[in-house]
């Protein structure tokens, strides 16, 4: 097939890739030049403008939008009217479902179809694959399923869940009409809160294993400010790199998240490089709003993202304010160090 991709990051450069890899032709259009001439020199069809994407592309046409959420109903509003009634729009970015939903109206009254698409790999993809959760009205999705095949780990990357056989349909090829309008990138929604909690939690426990030598420094004993009282019990010196990696073979908790900690852990065991903000790009907070709109409790998922807040010192006032407090009724001076 002939696919247009608009943004060529690092998500959009790696797809077009993989979709050339595997014989479909990419006409490839970026605000930046050079991020299309680097495409072209790897085989695609570039475009210096929308007009000309648009045009180099066969009726119906479909375009694959990899652009940042903030910037997925500008892309949009240009490109619109470059198409024609029966033309397909795909959003594979992570924008919130509730926009999906307004922008398939929207593009519905143009006669356009749209489609959204959850996309999970990350900057490993080209390499392994992209696992797409797609929503939006059935024809466009079965005429674009070519497209999503190519993108998709190959079936041999995980074996077989016992019983599916003769199941049929495409979730064990890697990607899955999930729904109508929104349905996409609602699964990546909650895809991403799971992930968050995931995260916080190989975080929390490896911290706690960091921690397991505090018995033997000085002064740890404080009656005033500590509850560690049995210090000996706190004279471990792990190498979190081999505990990941042990972890990585054979354990419950194995996972390509935790094959990636090892990585990281491996290469800087004190993470030096990083100061521990760690930012969020909304997907957190949509999860834990759809949960407490559907009444469903989260208190996972929601601690991590909370997690997140305070990790941006987000929680230092109330931190201050619980010293303040505790000085209060107490006239308890709080610790210099
Ligand atoms: O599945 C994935 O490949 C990732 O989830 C990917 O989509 C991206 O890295 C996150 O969206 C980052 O999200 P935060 O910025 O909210 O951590």
């Amino acid at each position: 097939m002939r696919l247009g991709m608009i943004g060529l990051g690092r998500m959009g450069s790696n797809m077009v890739r993989r979709l050339m890899q595997a014989g479909h032709e990419c006409v490839v259009f970026d605000r930046s030049d050079e991020a299309v001439q680097a495409m072209v020199e790897a085989g695609a069809i570039g475009a210096a403008s929308l007009d000309e994407l648009a045009a180099k592309l066969p009726q119906p046409r479909a375009v694959w939008l990899m652009v940042p959420a903030a910037g997925v109903d500008a892309a949009l509003g240009d490109l619109a009217p470059r198409l024609a009634p029966g033309d397909t729009l795909i959003d594979g970015g992570n924008s919130y479902y509730v926009d999906d939903v307004r922008r398939a109206k929207e593009l519905e009254a143009r006669g356009l179809h749209y489609i959204d698409v959850g996309t999970s790999g990350g900057v490993f993809g080209l390499e392994r694959g992209y696992c797409q959760m797609i929503g939006g009205e059935p024809g466009p999705v079965k005429r674009l399923e070519p497209i999503f095949a190519a993108l998709a780990p190959p079936m041999a990357s995980s074996p077989r869940t016992p019983g599916r056989e003769g199941k049929g349909g495409t979730a064990e090829r890697g990607y899955l009409h999930c729904g109508g309008a929104g349905a996409g990138h609602f699964v990546k929604m909650v895809h991403n809160g799971i992930e968050y909690g995931l995260m916080a939690a190989y975080a929390e426990g490896l911290s706690i294993l960091r921690h397991a030598n505090a018995g033997k420094k000085a002064g740890v004993i404080d009656a005033e400010t500590t509850p560690l009282r049995d210090p000996e019990l706190y004279s471990y010196d792990f190498d979190l790199a081999d505990i990941a990696e042990v972890w990585r073979r054979g354990s419950v908790i194995s996972s390509w998240l935790l094959d990636l900690t090892a990585r990281e852990l491996l290469e800087q065991p004190d993470l030096a490089g990083f100061a521990g903000r760690v930012s969020d790009s909304g997907e957190g907070r949509w999860t834990v709003k759809a949960a407490i709109d559907e009444s469903v409790p989260t208190p996972v998922l929601s601690a991590a993202l909370h997690q997140r807040f305070s990790s941006r010192g987000e929680a230092d006032f109330a931190d201050k304010l619980l010293s303040a407090m505790r000085h209060a009724f107490g006239g308890h001076l709080e610790r210099k160090e």
